[in-house]
Protein backbone atom coordinates (compact mmCIF):
# COMPACT_ATOMS: atom_id res chain seq x y z
CA UNK A 1 0.00 0.00 0.00
CA UNK A 2 2.89 1.87 0.97
CA UNK A 3 4.45 1.47 -2.75
CA UNK A 4 1.02 2.23 -3.98
CA UNK A 5 0.78 5.97 -2.34
CA UNK A 6 4.82 6.55 -2.94
CA UNK A 7 3.95 5.81 -6.99
CA UNK A 8 0.80 7.18 -7.36
CA UNK A 9 2.56 10.70 -5.81
CA UNK A 10 5.19 10.66 -7.66
CA UNK A 11 7.58 9.77 -4.59
CA UNK A 12 6.07 13.19 -2.92
CA UNK A 13 3.38 11.33 -0.31
CA UNK A 14 3.37 14.63 1.89
CA UNK A 15 1.29 16.55 -1.33
CA UNK A 16 -1.51 13.69 -0.12
CA UNK A 17 -1.85 14.88 3.24
CA UNK A 18 -4.41 17.79 2.85
CA UNK A 19 -6.62 15.90 0.80
CA UNK A 20 -6.25 13.22 2.80
CA UNK A 21 -6.98 15.19 5.87
CA UNK A 22 -10.44 17.23 4.10
CA UNK A 23 -11.29 13.52 3.26
CA UNK A 24 -11.38 12.53 7.16
CA UNK A 25 -13.37 16.17 7.75
CA UNK A 26 -16.05 15.64 5.32
CA UNK A 27 -16.44 11.85 6.88
CA UNK A 28 -16.75 12.78 10.06
CA UNK A 29 -19.13 15.75 9.16
CA UNK A 30 -21.58 13.15 7.17
CA UNK A 31 -22.29 11.25 10.87
CA UNK A 32 -23.40 14.08 12.90
CA UNK A 33 -26.69 14.63 11.02
CA UNK A 34 -27.32 10.77 12.20
CA UNK A 35 -26.78 10.98 15.27
CA UNK A 36 -28.76 14.61 15.76
CA UNK A 37 -31.85 12.86 13.67
CA UNK A 38 -31.65 10.29 16.73
CA UNK A 39 -31.96 12.73 19.10
CA UNK A 40 -34.55 14.65 17.65
CA UNK A 41 -36.29 10.92 17.22
CA UNK A 42 -35.24 10.71 21.28
CA UNK A 43 -37.18 13.77 22.38
CA UNK A 44 -40.16 13.06 20.48
CA UNK A 45 -40.25 9.62 21.17
CA UNK A 46 -39.89 10.82 24.99
CA UNK A 47 -42.63 12.88 25.13
CA UNK A 48 -45.82 10.16 23.79
CA UNK A 49 -43.51 7.96 26.20
CA UNK A 50 -43.69 9.97 29.00
CA UNK A 51 -46.49 12.67 28.52
CA UNK A 52 -46.11 13.96 31.62
CA UNK A 53 -43.11 15.75 30.82
CA UNK A 54 -43.98 17.29 27.46
CA UNK A 55 -42.49 17.80 24.22
CA UNK A 56 -38.55 19.46 24.65
CA UNK A 57 -39.17 22.34 22.14
CA UNK A 58 -36.17 23.88 23.64
CA UNK A 59 -34.02 20.62 22.92
CA UNK A 60 -35.31 20.47 19.32
CA UNK A 61 -34.54 24.24 18.46
CA UNK A 62 -31.11 23.55 19.71
CA UNK A 63 -30.72 20.42 17.54
CA UNK A 64 -32.01 22.22 15.05
CA UNK A 65 -29.24 24.87 15.56
CA UNK A 66 -26.49 22.55 15.39
CA UNK A 67 -27.79 21.22 12.72
CA UNK A 68 -27.67 24.36 10.38
CA UNK A 69 -23.80 25.21 11.37
CA UNK A 70 -23.33 21.29 10.68
CA UNK A 71 -24.79 22.59 7.14
CA UNK A 72 -22.32 25.41 7.51
CA UNK A 73 -19.44 23.59 8.62
CA UNK A 74 -19.75 20.08 6.39
CA UNK A 75 -19.83 22.78 3.19
CA UNK A 76 -17.19 24.38 3.77
CA UNK A 77 -15.31 21.01 4.81
CA UNK A 78 -16.62 20.05 0.94
CA UNK A 79 -15.47 22.89 -1.03
CA UNK A 80 -11.80 22.32 1.32
CA UNK A 81 -12.19 18.83 0.23
CA UNK A 82 -12.52 19.68 -3.41
CA UNK A 83 -9.88 22.91 -3.53
CA UNK A 84 -7.31 20.40 -1.77
CA UNK A 85 -7.78 16.95 -3.91
CA UNK A 86 -8.38 18.81 -7.08
CA UNK A 87 -5.32 20.92 -6.65
CA UNK A 88 -3.39 18.23 -5.47
CA UNK A 89 -4.29 16.26 -8.21
CA UNK A 90 -3.45 18.49 -11.26
CA UNK A 91 -0.61 20.07 -9.24
CA UNK A 92 0.84 16.52 -9.00
CA UNK A 93 0.15 15.78 -12.17
CA UNK A 94 0.77 18.52 -14.26
CA UNK A 95 4.57 19.23 -12.01
CA UNK A 96 4.91 15.67 -12.93
CA UNK A 97 4.49 15.34 -16.48
CA UNK A 98 7.08 18.43 -16.59
CA UNK A 99 9.17 16.59 -14.54
CA UNK A 100 9.34 13.89 -17.14
CA UNK A 101 9.78 15.80 -19.72
CA UNK A 102 12.51 17.27 -18.42
CA UNK A 103 13.98 13.63 -17.25
CA UNK A 104 13.71 12.33 -20.79
CA UNK A 105 15.69 15.16 -22.49
CA UNK A 106 18.30 13.86 -20.08
CA UNK A 107 18.42 10.16 -20.95
CA UNK A 108 20.43 8.91 -23.59
CA UNK A 109 18.37 8.48 -27.38
CA UNK A 110 19.31 5.03 -27.04
CA UNK A 111 16.42 4.82 -24.85
CA UNK A 112 13.78 6.38 -26.78
CA UNK A 113 15.03 3.69 -29.34
CA UNK A 114 13.69 1.01 -27.44
CA UNK A 115 10.54 2.50 -26.97
CA UNK A 116 7.48 3.52 -29.16
CA UNK A 117 6.82 7.06 -29.61
CA UNK A 118 3.53 6.75 -29.23
CA UNK A 119 4.03 4.80 -26.02
CA UNK A 120 5.99 7.90 -24.46
CA UNK A 121 3.10 10.42 -25.35
CA UNK A 122 0.87 7.68 -23.44
CA UNK A 123 2.79 7.67 -20.49
CA UNK A 124 2.61 11.31 -20.45
CA UNK A 125 -1.39 12.02 -21.18
CA UNK A 126 -2.91 9.20 -20.38
CA UNK A 127 -1.17 7.41 -17.78
CA UNK A 128 -0.59 10.87 -15.97
CA UNK A 129 -4.34 11.60 -16.27
CA UNK A 130 -5.47 7.98 -14.81
CA UNK A 131 -2.86 8.57 -11.93
CA UNK A 132 -4.84 12.63 -11.68
CA UNK A 133 -8.07 10.54 -11.48
CA UNK A 134 -6.95 8.33 -8.32
CA UNK A 135 -5.65 11.09 -6.59
CA UNK A 136 -8.55 13.42 -6.63
CA UNK A 137 -11.42 11.08 -6.91
CA UNK A 138 -10.25 7.58 -5.42
CA UNK A 139 -7.85 8.40 -2.64
CA UNK A 140 -10.20 11.28 -0.66
CA UNK A 141 -12.69 8.37 -1.30
CA UNK A 142 -10.73 5.70 0.25
CA UNK A 143 -9.53 7.86 3.31
CA UNK A 144 -13.21 8.60 4.18
CA UNK A 145 -14.13 5.40 3.67
CA UNK A 146 -11.46 3.79 6.05
CA UNK A 147 -12.03 6.05 9.07
CA UNK A 148 -15.69 6.74 8.82
CA UNK A 149 -16.28 2.77 9.32
CA UNK A 150 -13.24 2.91 12.33
CA UNK A 151 -14.57 6.01 13.82
CA UNK A 152 -18.27 4.40 13.67
CA UNK A 153 -17.26 1.16 14.94
CA UNK A 154 -15.64 2.71 18.25
CA UNK A 155 -18.36 5.07 18.97
CA UNK A 156 -21.01 2.28 18.19
CA UNK A 157 -19.10 -0.51 20.39
CA UNK A 158 -19.41 1.82 23.48
CA UNK A 159 -23.37 1.59 22.91
CA UNK A 160 -24.51 -1.60 22.14
CA UNK A 161 -21.45 -4.76 21.02
CA UNK A 162 -23.52 -6.99 19.43
CA UNK A 163 -25.09 -4.59 17.22
CA UNK A 164 -21.60 -3.13 16.41
CA UNK A 165 -19.97 -6.55 15.88
CA UNK A 166 -23.16 -7.76 13.53
CA UNK A 167 -22.76 -4.85 11.55
CA UNK A 168 -19.14 -4.90 10.75
CA UNK A 169 -18.60 -8.61 10.86
CA UNK A 170 -18.98 -9.08 7.00
CA UNK A 171 -16.81 -5.93 5.92
CA UNK A 172 -13.41 -8.54 6.56
CA UNK A 173 -15.04 -10.97 4.30
CA UNK A 174 -15.63 -8.67 1.39
CA UNK A 175 -12.08 -7.07 1.58
CA UNK A 176 -10.54 -10.94 2.21
CA UNK A 177 -12.18 -11.67 -1.09
CA UNK A 178 -10.46 -8.33 -3.04
CA UNK A 179 -7.24 -8.97 -1.86
CA UNK A 180 -7.67 -12.78 -3.38
CA UNK A 181 -8.30 -11.38 -6.42
CA UNK A 182 -5.39 -8.62 -6.33
CA UNK A 183 -2.91 -10.12 -8.68
CA UNK A 184 -5.73 -11.35 -11.33
CA UNK A 185 -7.17 -7.85 -11.53
CA UNK A 186 -3.28 -6.34 -11.13
CA UNK A 187 -2.91 -8.87 -14.46
CA UNK A 188 -5.89 -7.64 -15.79
CA UNK A 189 -4.76 -4.16 -16.05
CA UNK A 190 -1.70 -4.20 -16.67
CA UNK A 191 -2.69 -6.23 -19.61
CA UNK A 192 -5.83 -3.47 -20.39
CA UNK A 193 -3.08 -0.70 -20.36
CA UNK A 194 -0.81 -2.49 -22.55
CA UNK A 195 -3.61 -2.62 -25.12
CA UNK A 196 -4.69 0.52 -24.36
CA UNK A 197 -1.27 2.13 -25.38
CA UNK A 198 -0.68 -0.41 -28.23
CA UNK A 199 -3.78 0.85 -30.03
CA UNK A 200 -2.85 4.54 -29.28
CA UNK A 201 0.75 4.24 -30.37
CA UNK A 202 -0.69 2.23 -33.69
CA UNK A 203 -3.42 4.75 -34.51
CA UNK A 204 -0.39 7.59 -33.79
CA UNK A 205 2.02 5.67 -36.46
CA UNK A 206 -1.36 5.35 -38.86
CA UNK A 207 -1.78 9.08 -38.99
CA UNK A 208 1.62 9.90 -39.03
CA UNK A 209 2.20 7.77 -42.00
CA UNK A 210 -0.92 8.53 -43.47
CA UNK A 211 1.23 9.94 -46.88
CA UNK A 212 3.21 7.02 -46.94
CA UNK A 213 0.25 4.82 -46.44
CA UNK A 214 -1.43 6.50 -49.40
CA UNK A 215 1.42 6.54 -51.86
CA UNK A 216 2.36 3.02 -51.34
CA UNK A 217 -1.07 1.53 -51.24
CA UNK A 218 -0.30 0.55 -48.54
CA UNK A 219 -3.89 0.98 -46.80
CA UNK A 220 -4.61 -2.99 -46.18
CA UNK A 221 -2.08 -4.23 -44.42
CA UNK A 222 -1.52 -1.11 -42.01
CA UNK A 223 -4.94 -0.57 -41.44
CA UNK A 224 -4.71 -4.37 -40.25
CA UNK A 225 -2.36 -4.27 -37.83
CA UNK A 226 -4.55 -1.11 -36.54
CA UNK A 227 -7.54 -2.94 -36.65
CA UNK A 228 -5.76 -5.94 -34.54
CA UNK A 229 -4.88 -3.79 -32.16
CA UNK A 230 -8.07 -2.22 -31.38
CA UNK A 231 -9.17 -5.76 -31.34
CA UNK A 232 -6.77 -6.77 -29.10
CA UNK A 233 -8.19 -3.58 -26.64
CA UNK A 234 -11.62 -4.76 -27.50
CA UNK A 235 -10.59 -8.22 -25.73
CA UNK A 236 -9.11 -6.81 -23.06
CA UNK A 237 -11.84 -4.27 -21.95
CA UNK A 238 -14.14 -7.12 -22.20
CA UNK A 239 -11.48 -9.57 -20.10
CA UNK A 240 -10.94 -6.41 -17.22
CA UNK A 241 -14.84 -5.60 -17.08
CA UNK A 242 -16.31 -9.32 -17.60
CA UNK A 243 -14.31 -10.51 -14.72
CA UNK A 244 -13.40 -8.09 -12.29
CA UNK A 245 -17.33 -6.83 -12.75
CA UNK A 246 -18.83 -9.84 -10.59
CA UNK A 247 -15.67 -10.14 -8.44
CA UNK A 248 -15.97 -6.49 -6.86
CA UNK A 249 -19.88 -6.53 -7.06
CA UNK A 250 -19.24 -10.49 -5.02
CA UNK A 251 -17.29 -8.42 -2.20
CA UNK A 252 -19.63 -5.16 -2.45
CA UNK A 253 -22.95 -7.39 -1.53
CA UNK A 254 -20.96 -8.96 0.93
CA UNK A 255 -19.56 -5.77 2.76
CA UNK A 256 -23.35 -4.86 2.53
CA UNK A 257 -24.61 -7.50 4.40
CA UNK A 258 -23.44 -6.43 7.58
CA UNK A 259 -26.43 -4.31 7.31
CA UNK A 260 -29.07 -7.10 6.83
CA UNK A 261 -27.15 -9.11 9.93
CA UNK A 262 -27.85 -5.70 11.41
CA UNK A 263 -31.33 -5.65 11.44
CA UNK A 264 -31.84 -8.96 11.93
CA UNK A 265 -30.12 -9.34 14.91
CA UNK A 266 -31.18 -5.82 16.45
CA UNK A 267 -35.01 -6.97 15.48
CA UNK A 268 -34.08 -9.91 17.82
CA UNK A 269 -32.78 -7.49 20.66
CA UNK A 270 -35.48 -5.14 20.39
CA UNK A 271 -37.93 -7.75 20.90
CA UNK A 272 -36.15 -9.32 23.52
CA UNK A 273 -36.48 -6.16 24.90
CA UNK A 274 -32.47 -5.80 25.63
CA UNK A 275 -32.24 -3.33 23.04
CA UNK A 276 -34.10 0.07 22.87
CA UNK A 277 -36.06 2.07 19.59
CA UNK A 278 -33.52 5.18 19.49
CA UNK A 279 -30.08 2.86 20.04
CA UNK A 280 -31.88 0.63 16.92
CA UNK A 281 -32.60 4.00 15.10
CA UNK A 282 -29.21 5.11 15.25
CA UNK A 283 -27.86 2.22 13.84
CA UNK A 284 -29.80 2.20 11.15
CA UNK A 285 -28.95 5.95 10.56
CA UNK A 286 -25.03 5.42 11.16
CA UNK A 287 -25.33 2.08 9.25
CA UNK A 288 -26.62 3.44 5.90
CA UNK A 289 -24.15 6.17 6.04
CA UNK A 290 -21.02 3.96 6.55
CA UNK A 291 -21.78 1.38 4.18
CA UNK A 292 -22.12 4.25 1.13
CA UNK A 293 -18.65 5.24 0.70
CA UNK A 294 -17.40 1.45 1.53
CA UNK A 295 -19.42 0.72 -1.51
CA UNK A 296 -18.29 3.61 -3.33
CA UNK A 297 -14.69 2.67 -3.12
CA UNK A 298 -15.03 -0.75 -3.56
CA UNK A 299 -16.64 0.22 -6.78
CA UNK A 300 -13.67 2.26 -7.93
CA UNK A 301 -11.03 -0.33 -6.20
CA UNK A 302 -10.83 -1.51 -9.95
CA UNK A 303 -10.16 1.85 -11.22
CA UNK A 304 -7.17 1.86 -8.09
CA UNK A 305 -5.58 -1.04 -9.31
CA UNK A 306 -5.55 -0.15 -13.04
CA UNK A 307 -3.80 3.18 -11.87
CA UNK A 308 -1.35 1.47 -9.78
CA UNK A 309 0.06 0.12 -13.34
CA UNK A 310 -0.04 3.37 -14.71
CA UNK A 311 2.24 4.72 -11.80
CA UNK A 312 4.48 2.30 -11.79
CA UNK A 313 5.42 2.75 -15.50
CA UNK A 314 5.97 6.51 -14.60
CA UNK A 315 8.14 5.47 -11.65
CA UNK A 316 9.88 3.01 -14.00
CA UNK A 317 10.78 6.12 -16.37
CA UNK A 318 11.79 8.30 -13.81
CA UNK A 319 14.16 5.39 -12.59
CA UNK A 320 16.06 5.51 -15.51
CA UNK A 321 19.62 6.70 -15.39
CA UNK A 322 19.96 9.90 -17.21
CA UNK A 323 23.25 11.17 -18.75
CA UNK A 324 24.86 13.34 -16.00
CA UNK A 325 28.12 15.38 -15.87
CA UNK A 326 29.45 18.68 -14.35
CA UNK A 327 32.04 19.44 -16.55
CA UNK A 328 32.46 22.09 -19.12
CA UNK A 329 34.50 21.90 -22.55
CA UNK A 330 36.47 23.69 -24.37
CA UNK A 331 34.51 25.02 -27.42
CA UNK A 332 37.88 26.28 -28.92
CA UNK A 333 39.87 22.57 -28.35
CA UNK A 334 40.73 19.84 -30.17
CA UNK A 335 38.21 16.91 -30.64
CA UNK A 336 40.19 13.54 -30.10
CA UNK A 337 38.88 10.14 -30.44
CA UNK A 338 40.61 7.24 -28.59
CA UNK A 339 39.86 4.35 -29.41
CA UNK A 340 36.39 4.53 -29.42
CA UNK A 341 34.44 1.64 -29.59
CA UNK A 342 30.54 1.50 -29.89
CA UNK A 343 27.36 -0.26 -30.52
CA UNK A 344 23.73 0.89 -30.49
CA UNK A 345 23.30 -2.82 -29.18
CA UNK A 346 26.48 -3.34 -26.73
CA UNK A 347 27.27 -6.62 -28.44
CA UNK A 348 27.07 -5.44 -32.24
CA UNK A 349 29.38 -2.52 -32.26
CA UNK A 350 29.33 0.25 -35.04
CA UNK A 351 32.29 1.83 -34.76
CA UNK A 352 35.61 -0.09 -33.93
CA UNK A 353 38.72 1.17 -31.84
CA UNK A 354 38.42 4.31 -34.04
CA UNK A 355 40.92 7.62 -33.16
CA UNK A 356 41.72 10.79 -34.87
CA UNK A 357 42.21 14.16 -33.44
CA UNK A 358 40.06 17.13 -35.29
CA UNK A 359 42.02 20.63 -34.89
CA UNK A 360 40.30 23.66 -33.59
CA UNK A 361 38.98 25.79 -36.49
CA UNK A 362 39.72 23.51 -39.31
CA UNK A 363 37.22 21.67 -41.37
CA UNK A 364 36.98 17.81 -41.14
CA UNK A 365 35.08 15.60 -43.52
CA UNK A 366 33.64 12.09 -42.90
CA UNK A 367 33.14 10.17 -45.87
CA UNK A 368 32.72 6.36 -46.25
CA UNK A 369 30.08 3.57 -47.62
CA UNK A 370 26.31 3.81 -46.34
CA UNK A 371 26.25 2.10 -42.65
CA UNK A 372 29.70 3.11 -42.60
CA UNK A 373 29.20 4.67 -39.37
CA UNK A 374 29.70 8.28 -40.46
CA UNK A 375 26.07 9.45 -38.47
CA UNK A 376 27.15 7.62 -35.64
CA UNK A 377 30.17 9.89 -35.25
CA UNK A 378 28.41 13.13 -35.41
CA UNK A 379 25.79 11.67 -32.45
CA UNK A 380 28.63 10.52 -30.32
CA UNK A 381 30.49 14.29 -30.49
CA UNK A 382 26.96 15.65 -29.21
CA UNK A 383 26.92 12.63 -26.54
CA UNK A 384 23.62 11.40 -27.63
CA UNK A 385 25.05 8.00 -26.56
CA UNK A 386 28.07 7.55 -24.53
CA UNK A 387 30.86 5.19 -26.05
CA UNK A 388 31.44 1.70 -24.38
CA UNK A 389 35.09 1.85 -25.03
CA UNK A 390 37.95 4.78 -25.59
CA UNK A 391 36.94 8.09 -24.61
CA UNK A 392 36.08 11.33 -26.83
CA UNK A 393 37.66 14.39 -25.46
CA UNK A 394 36.79 18.07 -26.34
CA UNK A 395 39.87 20.45 -24.76
CA UNK A 396 40.87 18.36 -21.97
CA UNK A 397 37.42 17.98 -21.04
CA UNK A 398 36.36 13.74 -21.98
CA UNK A 399 32.76 14.42 -22.86
CA UNK A 400 31.60 11.38 -20.66
CA UNK A 401 31.53 14.01 -17.89
CA UNK A 402 30.55 16.79 -19.09
CA UNK A 403 27.02 18.74 -18.51
CA UNK A 404 25.19 17.50 -21.74
CA UNK A 405 23.88 21.11 -21.59
CA UNK A 406 27.26 23.14 -21.58
CA UNK A 407 28.65 20.74 -24.44
CA UNK A 408 25.42 21.28 -26.51
CA UNK A 409 25.38 25.26 -25.77
CA UNK A 410 28.87 24.83 -28.28
CA UNK A 411 27.60 22.69 -30.80
CA UNK A 412 25.70 23.30 -33.92
CA UNK A 413 23.94 20.48 -35.70
CA UNK A 414 22.30 20.21 -39.12
CA UNK A 415 20.48 17.22 -39.92
CA UNK A 416 19.47 16.27 -43.65
CA UNK A 417 16.10 15.69 -41.85
CA UNK A 418 15.11 18.77 -40.49
CA UNK A 419 12.68 18.96 -38.05
CA UNK A 420 10.58 22.41 -37.55
CA UNK A 421 7.91 22.73 -34.68
CA UNK A 422 4.42 23.53 -35.20
CA UNK A 423 4.90 27.30 -34.62
CA UNK A 424 5.89 30.18 -36.25
CA UNK A 425 8.86 30.50 -38.92
CA UNK A 426 10.65 33.36 -36.51
CA UNK A 427 9.95 31.00 -33.58
CA UNK A 428 12.14 27.89 -35.47
CA UNK A 429 14.75 30.09 -36.50
CA UNK A 430 15.32 31.58 -32.52
CA UNK A 431 15.32 28.01 -31.18
CA UNK A 432 19.35 28.67 -31.82
CA UNK A 433 18.98 31.53 -29.54
CA UNK A 434 15.94 31.92 -27.09
CA UNK A 435 16.68 35.54 -26.42
CA UNK A 436 17.35 36.80 -29.65
CA UNK A 437 16.07 39.85 -31.19
CA UNK A 438 13.53 40.16 -34.26
CA UNK A 439 16.64 41.94 -36.26
CA UNK A 440 19.09 39.06 -34.87
CA UNK A 441 16.75 36.35 -36.62
CA UNK A 442 16.31 38.57 -39.65
CA UNK A 443 20.22 38.60 -40.27
CA UNK A 444 20.95 35.02 -39.54
CA UNK A 445 17.73 34.50 -42.12
CA UNK A 446 19.78 36.65 -44.69
CA UNK A 447 23.15 34.80 -43.88
CA UNK A 448 20.97 31.59 -44.95
CA UNK A 449 19.70 32.39 -47.85
CA UNK A 450 15.72 32.62 -46.74
CA UNK A 451 15.25 36.03 -45.84
CA UNK A 452 13.60 36.45 -49.41
CA UNK A 453 11.03 33.70 -49.47
CA UNK A 454 9.93 34.46 -45.96
CA UNK A 455 9.95 38.26 -46.53
CA UNK A 456 7.16 36.53 -49.36
CA UNK A 457 4.93 34.51 -47.16
CA UNK A 458 1.68 36.68 -45.99
CA UNK A 459 2.48 36.58 -42.54
CA UNK A 460 6.40 36.82 -43.01
CA UNK A 461 7.97 35.23 -39.76
CA UNK A 462 5.02 35.30 -38.07
CA UNK A 463 3.69 32.48 -40.72
CA UNK A 464 2.95 29.38 -38.94
CA UNK A 465 4.62 26.07 -40.08
CA UNK A 466 2.82 22.44 -40.20
CA UNK A 467 4.68 20.33 -37.04
CA UNK A 468 7.54 18.79 -38.60
CA UNK A 469 7.88 21.64 -41.18
CA UNK A 470 5.34 20.12 -43.74
CA UNK A 471 4.09 23.59 -45.65
CA UNK A 472 7.66 24.46 -46.79
CA UNK A 473 10.02 22.90 -49.01
CA UNK A 474 13.23 20.71 -48.47
CA UNK A 475 15.27 23.44 -49.21
CA UNK A 476 13.42 26.07 -47.44
CA UNK A 477 13.73 23.71 -44.22
CA UNK A 478 17.21 22.74 -44.74
CA UNK A 479 17.79 26.65 -44.65
CA UNK A 480 15.46 27.78 -42.06
CA UNK A 481 17.56 25.16 -39.87
CA UNK A 482 21.26 26.59 -41.37
CA UNK A 483 19.53 30.32 -40.22
CA UNK A 484 18.61 28.35 -36.62
CA UNK A 485 22.90 27.05 -36.45
CA UNK A 486 23.95 30.51 -37.23
CA UNK A 487 21.81 32.24 -34.78
CA UNK A 488 23.11 30.10 -32.01
CA UNK A 489 26.63 30.80 -33.27
CA UNK A 490 28.51 27.37 -31.62
CA UNK A 491 31.95 27.16 -32.33
CA UNK A 492 31.83 23.39 -33.01
CA UNK A 493 29.28 22.57 -35.91
CA UNK A 494 28.30 18.89 -36.99
CA UNK A 495 26.91 19.19 -40.60
CA UNK A 496 25.07 16.42 -42.31
CA UNK A 497 25.70 17.76 -45.50
CA UNK A 498 22.55 17.61 -48.16
CA UNK A 499 22.60 19.14 -50.88
CA UNK A 500 22.29 15.94 -52.69
CA UNK A 501 18.43 15.40 -53.39
CA UNK A 502 17.35 19.54 -54.03
CA UNK A 503 16.93 21.17 -56.80
CA UNK A 504 19.69 23.70 -58.84
CA UNK A 505 18.40 26.83 -57.31
CA UNK A 506 17.19 25.63 -53.62
CA UNK A 507 20.71 23.64 -53.60
CA UNK A 508 22.85 27.07 -54.33
CA UNK A 509 20.59 28.82 -51.81
CA UNK A 510 22.06 25.98 -49.29
CA UNK A 511 25.52 25.77 -49.78
CA UNK A 512 26.01 29.78 -49.84
CA UNK A 513 24.08 29.47 -46.44
CA UNK A 514 26.32 26.16 -45.36
CA UNK A 515 29.80 28.21 -46.61
CA UNK A 516 28.51 31.00 -43.64
CA UNK A 517 27.62 28.21 -41.38
CA UNK A 518 31.15 26.98 -41.55
CA UNK A 519 33.17 30.08 -42.02
CA UNK A 520 35.70 29.98 -38.67
CA UNK A 521 34.43 27.32 -36.83
CA UNK A 522 35.71 23.55 -36.02
CA UNK A 523 33.58 21.52 -38.41
CA UNK A 524 32.79 17.98 -39.10
CA UNK A 525 30.70 17.55 -42.34
CA UNK A 526 29.42 14.03 -43.54
CA UNK A 527 30.23 14.43 -47.05
CA UNK A 528 27.70 12.70 -49.53
CA UNK A 529 28.87 13.75 -52.52
CA UNK A 530 32.94 13.93 -52.57
CA UNK A 531 33.22 17.31 -54.98
CA UNK A 532 31.59 19.79 -52.09
CA UNK A 533 34.72 18.37 -49.55
CA UNK A 534 37.42 17.87 -51.72
CA UNK A 535 39.03 21.04 -49.97
CA UNK A 536 38.42 19.99 -46.58
CA UNK A 537 41.50 20.20 -44.32
CA UNK A 538 41.17 16.33 -43.41
CA UNK A 539 39.22 14.02 -44.96
CA UNK A 540 38.34 10.80 -42.63
CA UNK A 541 37.27 7.35 -44.54
CA UNK A 542 35.08 4.87 -42.92
CA UNK A 543 34.41 1.58 -43.87
CA UNK A 544 32.44 -0.39 -41.65
CA UNK A 545 33.28 0.95 -38.44
CA UNK A 546 36.96 1.68 -39.19
CA UNK A 547 38.95 4.38 -40.11
CA UNK A 548 40.86 3.43 -42.68
CA UNK A 549 42.02 6.16 -44.74
CA UNK A 550 43.09 10.03 -43.50
CA UNK A 551 44.22 12.91 -45.10
CA UNK A 552 43.99 15.50 -47.45
CA UNK A 553 41.96 15.22 -51.35
CA UNK A 554 45.48 14.52 -52.81
CA UNK A 555 47.20 12.32 -50.38
CA UNK A 556 43.71 10.33 -50.61
CA UNK A 557 43.90 10.45 -54.43
CA UNK A 558 47.35 9.75 -54.47
CA UNK A 559 46.68 6.10 -52.52
CA UNK A 560 44.23 4.58 -54.72
CA UNK A 561 42.06 3.46 -52.17
CA UNK A 562 38.66 3.28 -50.93
CA UNK A 563 38.37 7.17 -51.33
CA UNK A 564 40.23 7.20 -55.13
CA UNK A 565 37.90 4.41 -55.54
CA UNK A 566 34.72 6.51 -54.56
CA UNK A 567 35.91 9.96 -56.65
CA UNK A 568 36.45 7.95 -59.64
CA UNK A 569 32.58 6.68 -58.96
CA UNK A 570 30.89 9.82 -58.58
CA UNK A 571 30.23 11.89 -61.35
CA UNK A 572 28.23 14.85 -59.46
CA UNK A 573 27.41 18.37 -61.21
CA UNK A 574 29.44 21.30 -59.29
CA UNK A 575 27.92 21.57 -56.00
CA UNK A 576 29.03 23.07 -52.60
CA UNK A 577 32.81 23.43 -51.64
CA UNK A 578 34.94 24.26 -48.98
CA UNK A 579 36.92 27.28 -49.39
N1 LIG B 1 19.40 4.47 -33.65
C1 LIG B 1 19.97 3.37 -34.09
N2 LIG B 1 19.72 2.20 -33.47
C2 LIG B 1 20.29 1.06 -33.90
N3 LIG B 1 21.14 0.98 -34.96
C3 LIG B 1 21.43 2.10 -35.61
C4 LIG B 1 20.86 3.36 -35.22
N4 LIG B 1 21.33 4.31 -36.04
C5 LIG B 1 22.16 3.68 -36.92
N5 LIG B 1 22.22 2.36 -36.67
C6 LIG B 1 23.05 1.38 -37.37
O1 LIG B 1 24.41 1.75 -37.19
C7 LIG B 1 25.12 1.57 -38.40
C8 LIG B 1 25.79 2.87 -38.80
O2 LIG B 1 24.79 3.82 -39.07
P1 LIG B 1 25.11 5.31 -39.46
O3 LIG B 1 23.80 6.02 -39.63
O4 LIG B 1 26.07 5.88 -38.49
O5 LIG B 1 25.82 5.12 -40.87
P2 LIG B 1 26.10 6.20 -41.99
O6 LIG B 1 27.47 5.91 -42.45
O7 LIG B 1 25.84 7.57 -41.48
O8 LIG B 1 25.04 5.80 -43.07
P3 LIG B 1 24.33 6.74 -44.20
O9 LIG B 1 25.42 7.28 -45.07
O10 LIG B 1 23.47 5.78 -44.93
O11 LIG B 1 23.57 7.80 -43.47
C9 LIG B 1 24.13 1.07 -39.42
O12 LIG B 1 24.29 -0.34 -39.49
C10 LIG B 1 22.79 1.42 -38.86
O13 LIG B 1 21.83 0.47 -39.22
Amino acid sequence: MNRYFYNISGGNTKSLWPSAFAALLDGIAKVIPAALLVDIFNTIYRSFAEPETGLNTERLWAVCAILFVWLIVSYAAYAWLYDKSYKAAYSLAASGRLKLAEHLRHLSLGYFGKRDPGDMTNLLLSDYGQVEHTISHNVPQLISAIMLPLLALVGLVFLDWKMALAMFVAVPFGVLLLWLTDALQARLSENHVRAKNEAASRLQEYLAGIREIKAHNMGGKRFERLRLSFDRLMRASIRLEGVMGPLIMGAMLLTRSGMTIMIFTGSYLLVGGTLSLPVFLLFLLVGSRVFEPLTVVLMSYGEMRYSAYSAQRIMDVQREETMDGTGSIDPHGQIVFDLVTFGYDANAPVLKDLSFTIEPNTITALVGPSGSGKSTVTRLIARFWDVQQGSIKIGEQSIKHADPENLLKHISMVFQDVYLFQDTIGNNIRIGKMDATQEEIEAAAKRACCHEFISQLPQGYDTPVGEGGSTLSGGEKQRISIARALLKDASIVLLDEATASLDPENEAAVQQAINELVARKTVMIIAHRLKTIQNADKILVLEQGRLIEAGTHSDLCAKEGLYANLWSLQHDSDGWRVK
